[in-house]
C-alpha cells in the first residue's frame, strides 16, 4: 500500500484503528515539577472528529482550497484541531517562527501573501498594530474567547462545523502545495519554502524508517514544527509547559515531570532543549534518569558532543540521542546517533575535521561540488568531487523542497536541475565533505568561510579545536578586511563559571591551541565577546556576519600592528 499523500489521513487511519488512544495531552494550568499535573486531552477520534468540525467551519469562512493561511498560534489542542483541519480542507499554512521578531515576521508575512490570518489574541494584536498582511489578507479568525475583533472566533466555526458530520478531504496530488514553511533566517532574511502534500508524506515515512518510531509511543515535542508529526506517526504527544519560542528557557524539572508522568519514549528537542535538559541531569544524577525515553531527536541546528554526552547519561543504556542533518528545503538528509559521535566522531571533530553528521537516510544521495557562489543551473556528474575534498553538499530525494515561495534569486542560487532525471536538486549552502565510508562531514555554512590568502578557513573545523578548552563556552571564527586582505579572527565567549586563573594569559592559551593544528596556525587574532548574537529558536545558530562588523569595529582601534608584530609574542609561548 502506497502511504497516504494527505498527512491528514494517518489521523483518519488512527482514529479508525485506536480511537480511545490520546492523541494529544495539554496541561491545562502550568505543570508541577513534583506531582502529577492535570491535562485536557484529545484521543484520536475526538482529534479526528474536532479537525473535521473545524475544517467544516474553515470551509463556511471561505478557507479552502489553496487558501495560505498564516497560523500563529502556540502548540495547543487547538493548534492540532487547527492544522489538521488546514490540511482537510486543503489549505495552505504558512508557517513563521515567531521567535525571529517582529520586523522579521512582518517581511515574511508581506512576501507570503497570506489571505487568511489565524492566531491568538497576542498575534492579532501584532497583526493590528503592525499592520501585517493588510494588502492580502481578507479572513481573520480568532484562537481565544470570542471573536477579538475578527471576521470569526474558533468557538463559533467549530460550533457551526459540528452539526455537519464527517469532512470529505478532497484528493489532493503529491505536488499539489501544502504549507509555506520559512527558514530560521540565520543567514538573511528568512525564505519560504514550498512544502507540497508528497514531501510531507515522505519525511513521514522517513522519519517512521529512520528511527523505528512504533504507533503506540508517547512523544514530548519542544520543537513545534515536529508537533504535526507525532500523530502522523501514531503518537501520543505530550505539549510541554514552555514558550515555543524561547526553547532555551524551558524548565527542566517540569519537562523531566512530563516525561515521567506520561512515560514518553521519544522527545523531539531543538538543541537548545537537550542543552538544558542535559544541564539539569548533571546536578540531579543518579535520580534525574529518564527510564521510559528510547531516542530523543534533535533538529534543526548543531549540537555540541559535551551537549549530547550530558543529555544521553540521563537516559537507559539503550537510547540514543539522535541529530539528523537538514534544513527546511530538506529534512532529513543524514542521520547520526549518540553512540557513534561519542565514541568514535567527536575526537575527530575536536582535531579540525569537521562535524560528522552521518551517512545519507535511505532515499536520500548527496554529492559534493566545488565552492562556488554563482548559479548552477544544470547538474552534470562532472560536477561531483572525490570523498575527502569540501565542497557544497548537493542533495536530491523525495524531501527535497523544489520552490523558495516568491524568491527568483534566491532559486537561483539554491536549485539545480538535472536534465537527465527531470529532479530538483538543492544545494544545501553548508560544505564540508565525504569520507571513504560515505559518511558526511559538515564544515560549516559556506556563506561563513574565511578565504585567506593562506588559506580557506571553515567554522567547523576551527571552532571545535577551541571549544575543547575548559573555560570556553563556544568560539565563533569571522574574518576581518584590512588593505584587501582578510584575516581570520576567533571571537571567544567564556563560560559564566570558569576558574580564575584563566584571565590572565587567555590569548596565549588560544594562540598555543591555534598551533596546534596546521589548520589554525594562521589564526593570530582572539577577541572576547560579552555575549555572542545568536538565533532565538535554536539559541545556537551564531549571527556570525553580526559578529564580523563587531570584530571589524573592535580590531579598528587597535590597527595596524607593525609589521610582523602581532599584538602580542608569539615567541614567548612555548
Ligand atoms: N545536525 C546538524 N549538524 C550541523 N548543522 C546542522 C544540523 N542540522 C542542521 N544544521 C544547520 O542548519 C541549517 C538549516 O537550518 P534552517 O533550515 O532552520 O534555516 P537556516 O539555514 O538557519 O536559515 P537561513 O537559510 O534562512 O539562513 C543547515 O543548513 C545547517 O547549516
Amino acid at each position: 500500500m502506497s502511504p497516504p499523500i494527505n498527512v491528514a489521513a494517518h489521523l483518519a487511519r488512527m482514529a479508525a484503528a485506536e480511537p480511545d488512544r490520546p492523541a494529544v495531552h495539554f496541561p491545562t494550568r502550568g505543570v508541577k515539577p513534583n506531582g502529577p499535573t492535570e491535562y485536557a486531552t484529545l484521543t484520536f477520534a475526538q482529534l479526528h472528529a474536532d479537525s473535521d468540525a473545524v475544517a467544516h467551519g474553515l470551509t463556511c469562512a471561505g478557507v479552502g482550497r489553496g487558501t495560505r493561511v498564516a497560523l500563529m498560534v502556540p502548540p495547543s489542542l487547538d493548534f492540532f484541531s487547527l492544522t489538521f483541519a488546514l490540511f482537510k480542507v486543503a489549505a495552505v499554512p504558512v508557517l513563521i517562527d515567531p521567535g525571529m521578531g517582529v520586523k522579521n515576521l512582518g517581511t515574511c508575512l508581506g512576501e507570503a501573501a497570506p489571505e487568511a490570518f489565524i492566531g491568538v489574541p497576542k498575534a492579532h494584536l501584532a497583526r493590528r498594530v503592525l499592520g501585517w498582511g493588510k494588502k492580502t489578507i481578507r479572513t481573520t479568525i480568532n484562537v481565544g474567547r470570542g471573536r477579538f475583533f475578527c471576521h470569526h472566533g474558533i468557538a463559533d466555526l467549530r460550533a457551526s462545523g459540528r452539526t455537519l458530520g464527517a469532512f470529505p478531504v478532497p484528493e489532493v496530488g503529491a505536488d499539489d502545495t501544502a504549507a509555506i514553511l520559512f527558514t530560521s533566517g540565520s543567514t538573511g532574511v528568512a525564505k519560504g519554502v514550498v512544502y507540497t502534500h508528497g514531501i510531507f508524506a515522505a519525511q513521514v515515512e522517513m522519519l517512521r524508517t529512520t528511527y523505528g518510531i512504533e504507533p503506540g509511543e508517547i512523544d514530548l515535542c519542544t520543537f513545534p514544527l515536529f508537533a504535526l508529526f507525532g500523530p502522523a506517526l501514531g503518537m501520543t504527544c505530550v505539549i510541554p509547559d514552555m514558550d515555543a519560542t524561547r526553547p532555551a528557557r524551558i524548565d527542566p524539572a517540569k519537562a523531566v515531570a512530563q516525561i515521567r508522568q506520561f512515560g514518553v519514549t521519544n522527545l523531539f528537542g531543538s538543541p537548545a532543549v537537550i542543552r538544558r535538559l542535559g544541564e539539569w541531569g548533571r546536578t540531579a544524577g543518579e535520580s534525574g534518569r529518564l527510564t521510559t525515553v528510547r531516542r530523543a531527536i534533535s533538529a534543526g541546528a548543531p549540537v555540541p558532543a559535551g551537549v549530547i554526552e550530558a543529555f544521553t547519561r540521563m537516559l537507559p543504556e539503550a537510547a540514543q540521542v539522535f541529530t539528523p542533518y537538514g534544513a527546511t528545503e530538506s529534512l532529513p538528509v543524514a542521520n547520526i546517533g549518540s553512540r557513534e559521535i561519542l565514541g568514535e566522531t567527536r575526537a575527530l571533530t575536536e582535531q579540525g575535521r569537521g562535524v560528522c553528521v552521518g551517512r545519507p537516510v535511505a532515499g536520500m544521495r548527496v554529492e559534493v561540488v566545488a565552492i562556488s557562489d554563482g548559479p548552477i543551473p544544470e547538474w552534470d556528474d562532472s560536477l561531483c568531487l572525490p570523498p575527502g575534498e569540501i565542497g557544497e553538499f548537493v542533495v536530491r530525494g523525495p524531501v527535497v523542497t523544489k520552490q523558495y515561495f516568491h524568491r527568483p534569486l534566491a532559486m537561483k542560487r539554491a536549485k539545480i536541475h538535472d536534465p537527465k532525471t527531470g529532479e530538483i536538486l538543492h544545494r544545501m549552502g553548508d560544505v564540508g565533505y565525504k569520507d571513504t565510508c560515505g559518511r558526511l562531514w559538515f564544515c560549516g555554512r559556506k556563506s561563513h568561510r574565511v578565504v585567506t590568502p593562506r588559506g580557506t578557513l571553515f567554522t567547523d573545523q576551527v571552532e571545535p579545536v577551541f571549544n575543547t578548552l575548559s573555560w570556553i563556552f563556544r568560539t565563533a571564527l569571522v574574518g576581518v578586511t584590512r588593505d584587501g586582505v582578510t584575516y581570520p579572527v576567533v571571537c571567544v565567549e567564556l563560560l559564566k563559571s570558569r576558574p580564575r586563573m584563566c584571565e590572565a594569559p587567555l590569548d596565549l592559551l588560544l594562540l598555543r591551541q591555534a598551533r596546534r593544528f596546521a589548520h589554525t596556525a594562521s589564526i593570530e587574532w582572539f577577541l572576547v565577546h560579552p555575549g555572542f548574537p545568536v538565533d532565538v529558536r535554536h539559541n545556537s545558530k551564531i549571527f556570525r556576519e553580526e559578529l564580523a562588523d563587531w570584530a571589524d569595529k573592535k580590531i579598528g582601534k587597535t590597527w595596524p600592528w607593525p609589521p610582523g608584530k602581532p599584538p602580542w609574542t608569539p615567541e614567548v609561548i612555548g
